[in-house]
């Protein structure tokens, strides 16, 4: 083939990072000398006063930080950037493999459907030949609302599409093109004709939105959408509605085909959430378009920038081996978002100092949104490179059978995967093969084959992976153990734009969402220890995914080590050196390093001060109540005694609406509900003023007189006082009024839960 002549696509650069790397050893040092010390005091040969338990305590959670310090430079080490060039993919048009898009949504009022509705739009506008698209949506909500609004959608993409591509639209989900933030009409404004045609643009979408946001589920029902007629969300037969089929529609007016799927849920059945929505995605499309490209976003992230698919097929083709793009992930990046991230969530510096790192290893991890998956590598296969081609030959019937489930059609298409024909994307028309989608969308046709399962003894493991409230951690840790790589798309424009919850409770939901899933991966037979050494996981990415999967551990550490400032002022303790003592130096180097290496990560990507301390802060608040409850939470599952539910993040409508006049006075001011999560952190903050309060009435009446020598000193002080100010939020909250203060019942039982502290530390 003439593949010598070709431009390359794409371009993997590795990033330089001497000085962080001294300084990443610098504070392994301080903290290995920290943990020396330690141990030479509990072995009583520092002289002075003999240690007391608090140390060992400490002398615990020290060796974990380090540890967690290992794994968190493990991951930053060596990063790259990967490089693309769409406009090389101009003369290989004809080359391009179909992608199958799916956007999942799961609840009409959690996730409004104009949010998903702009998602779909700005897919189907992307720039790329419309008849190798096709837009799938799933619904779990089963609601005609969603439905309805789509279809709406619908007619308004007859405009829209030819709209953005006429004009060169920059950011086609139109509710950022007509905000008042957008660009506005991007030609110039003399430009009559053009003008005319965005003013009546402008108008058609406030229609469409109009219509949806006042469209009423019960007289839509009555209207005739028939299917919803009597459909609970979690008790109806399989939708699948085809609200667009351009395999049969004129090529003028052409844009990818629209599928909208709710389903079938029972009672009886376990619809594993995201998981399951796609596995269904998956197969649905197998049977309908097959298209060997898959991608994937949650419905509130549009494609922001329309070369998107093309970028990601720069990595998709471009390199001599597939092994090394098994997906392509690009980072959540968000729309809208608060000023200096005051709930800590934008994730902008983790993206780029882990994000780039752990792309330099096997891959940047499956983030659930924004990835560009092969199909075959979700259908199980491996590498050519580790599996060579004779494996693949040709699966019997029955083989297939068993892995993929009883469709005739699901085999015929998975055996065309398999096979590895690219262009195999099916071209008939999609309507006549309604019947055999929906065969492969009931609840019980998973049952006894592969899809989903978490065994990692079977040969095949297809599909999204069950088992974790992190699908996205689980199933792309299950893909990089197959021996895939994972490529890191990064265009600029971002990719993808969404939303990233605000407020106090859908943060800390998320989060806990997060490390319930990360600790039920740890627990489970497909932990990365356990990949490594039996499949191809490498090491170093194994490390990289445990630093994620520590998470809920980590809450306990970090409430140990935060309860012995406290527990030494009330107890008349020490667990630090006093300032005196030549060891001190120590601590206070690691502290004031650490915090300034921080900062110094959050200047270098040109983020504010302010989002630095927010991010502090939020850290250690995320730690005492989303990972702590999570961790919590995993224990009670796995005593059988509950079990973990996906609780959807709210997506903010006022993104949608492009008007931010909500009631919130202050959107960044953290709220509070009366959700468990609050009790721990605000048990903390109490239990610190106590100590403070205690701790200083000691030191200034009492203490002239008293054998200070084992007690506490600054060290201690400056733990509670450090750790109220990255509370503040909670101490701002207990004299707080309406969501803004902490309600009643959460002060009740974390003053109880302090009472108890006091109580022990009197006694011990
Ligand atoms: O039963 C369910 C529950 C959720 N979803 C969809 O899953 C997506 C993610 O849910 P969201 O509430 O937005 O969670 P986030 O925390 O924002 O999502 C991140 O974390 C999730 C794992 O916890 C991943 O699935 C997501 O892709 C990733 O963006 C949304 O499109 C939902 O509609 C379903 O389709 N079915
Ligand atoms: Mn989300």
């Amino acid at each position: 083939m003439a593949s010598a002549k070709k431009l390359q696509l794409q371009e993997r650069v590795p990033l330089r990072r001497t000085a962080w790397k001294f300084a990443d050893l610098a504070i392994l040092a301080l903290l290995l000398a920290l943990l020396a010390r330690r141990v030479a005091s509990l072995l009583g040969n520092s002289g002075g006063v003999p240690p007391s338990r608090c140390w060992f305590v400490a002398l615990v959670c020290e060796a974990w930080f380090t540890l967690v310090w290992l794994l968190n430079v493990n991951g930053k080490w060596s990063p790259v950037r990967f490089d693309t060039h769409s406009e090389r993919l101009s003369e290989r048009i004809d080359e391009l493999p179909a992608v199958d898009m799916f956007v999942t949504t799961a609840d009409p009022k959690l996730e409004p459907p104009v949010v998903t509705v702009n998602t779909v739009l700005s897919l189907l506008a992307v720039d790329y030949p419309a008849d190798k698209l096709a837009c799938y949506v799933s619904d779990d909500g089963c609601s005609p609302v969603t439905f309805y609004a789509l279809r709406e959608a619908t007619e308004f993409a007859k405009l829209w599409v030819p709209f953005c591509k006429r004009h060169d639209v920059k950011v086609r989900a139109p509710f950022v093109y007509f905000s008042s933030s957008g660009s506005g009409p991007e030609l110039g404004a003399n430009d009559d004709e053009f003008l005319r045609e965005w003013t009546s643009m402008k108008s058609e979408y406030e229609k469409l939105v109009s219509r949806i946001e006042n469209a009423e589920e019960d007289s839509l029902v009555r209207r005739g959408f028939a299917e919803f007629l009597g459909a609970e969300r979690r008790n109806h037969p399989t939708i699948i509605k085809v609200l667009w089929d351009n395999s049969t529609s004129k090529a003028e007016e052409g844009f990818p085909s629209l599928i909208y799927i709710s389903r079938e849920k029972r009672p009886q059945y376990h619809h594993h959430f995201k998981a399951g929505a796609m596995n269904v995605l998956t197969r649905a499309s197998a049977v309908l378009t097959n298209a060997p490209i898959m991608l994937n976003v949650d419905c509130d992230m549009f494609a922001n920038n329309p070369k998107v698919i093309l970028h990601a097929m720069c990595l998709l083709l471009g390199f001599d081996d597939e092994v090394h793009s098994g997906f392509v992930q690009a980072p959540q990046k968000f729309y809208g978002a608060l000023k200096d991230d005051p709930f800590g969530n934008q994730m902008e510096v983790i993206y780029e100092k882990v994000g780039f790192g752990i792309a330099g290893l096997q891959g940047i991890f499956y983030g659930g949104t924004g990835c560009f998956h092969r199909r075959k590598v979700i259908y199980g296969m491996q590498p050519d490179s580790i599996s060579p081609r004779k494996i693949k030959g040709s699966p019997s019937y029955k083989e297939l059978q068993k892995n993929f489930g009883s469709s005739k059609e699901m085999i015929e298409s998975a055996r065309s995967i398999i096979s590895g024909d690219v262009l195999a994307a099916q071209k008939a028309d999609i309507s006549s093969r309604i019947e055999a989608a929906k065969e492969v969308s009931t609840c019980s046709y998973e049952t006894g084959t592969c899809w989903g399962q978490e065994r990692i003894a079977l040969p095949f493991q297809v599909g999204w992976v069950y088992g974790s409230m992190t699908e996205d951690m689980l199933t792309g840790q299950r893909i990089h153990a197959a021996g895939w790589r994972s490529a890191f798309l990064n265009p600029n424009p971002p990719a993808f734009l969404g939303s990233a919850p605000t407020g106090g409770p859908a943060s800390l939901t998320q989060y806990k969402r997060w490390a319930t899933g990360l600790f039920e991966i740890i627990l489970s037979k497909n932990n990365p220890i356990l990949l490594s050494i039996y499949k191809h996981l490498e090491f170093r990415q194994c490390l990289a995914y445990l630093f994620m999967d520590v998470w809920p551990l980590r809450s306990v550490f970090e409430l140990c080590y935060a309860l012995l400032g406290p527990y030494c002022l009330l107890a008349n303790q020490s667990f630090l050196p006093k300032a005196s003592d030549p060891g001190f130096g120590i601590p206070l180097a690691l502290f004031l390093t650490y915090n300034a290496y921080n900062f110094m990560e959050y200047i270098d990507c040109r983020v504010s001060a302010r989002a630095w301390w927010n991010n502090q802060r939020m850290q250690r608040i995320y730690s005492s109540s989303a990972w702590l409850l999570a961790f919590l939470t995993v224990l009670l599952k796995t005593m059988g005694l509950s079990e973990t539910v996906f609780e959807v993040t709210r997506k903010d409508t006022s993104t949608a609406d492009g008007d931010d006049s909500a009631e919130d006075a202050d959107p960044g001011r953290f709220t509070f509900d009366s959700s468990p999560v609050f009790i721990p952190p605000a048990a903390l903050t109490i239990v610190n003023i106590v100590a403070i309060a205690i701790g200083a009435w000691r030191a200034v009446v009492v203490g002239a007189g008293e054998d200070v020598s084992g007690g506490p000193g600054v060290g201690e002080f400056v733990c509670c006082g450090w750790l109220l100010l990255l509370f503040w939020p909670f101490v701002r909250g207990l004299g707080g009024k309406g969501s803004y203060g902490i309600p009643g019942s959460v002060k009740l039982k974390a003053g109880l839960l302090v009472a108890a502290f006091v109580h022990f530390c009197r006694r011990i």
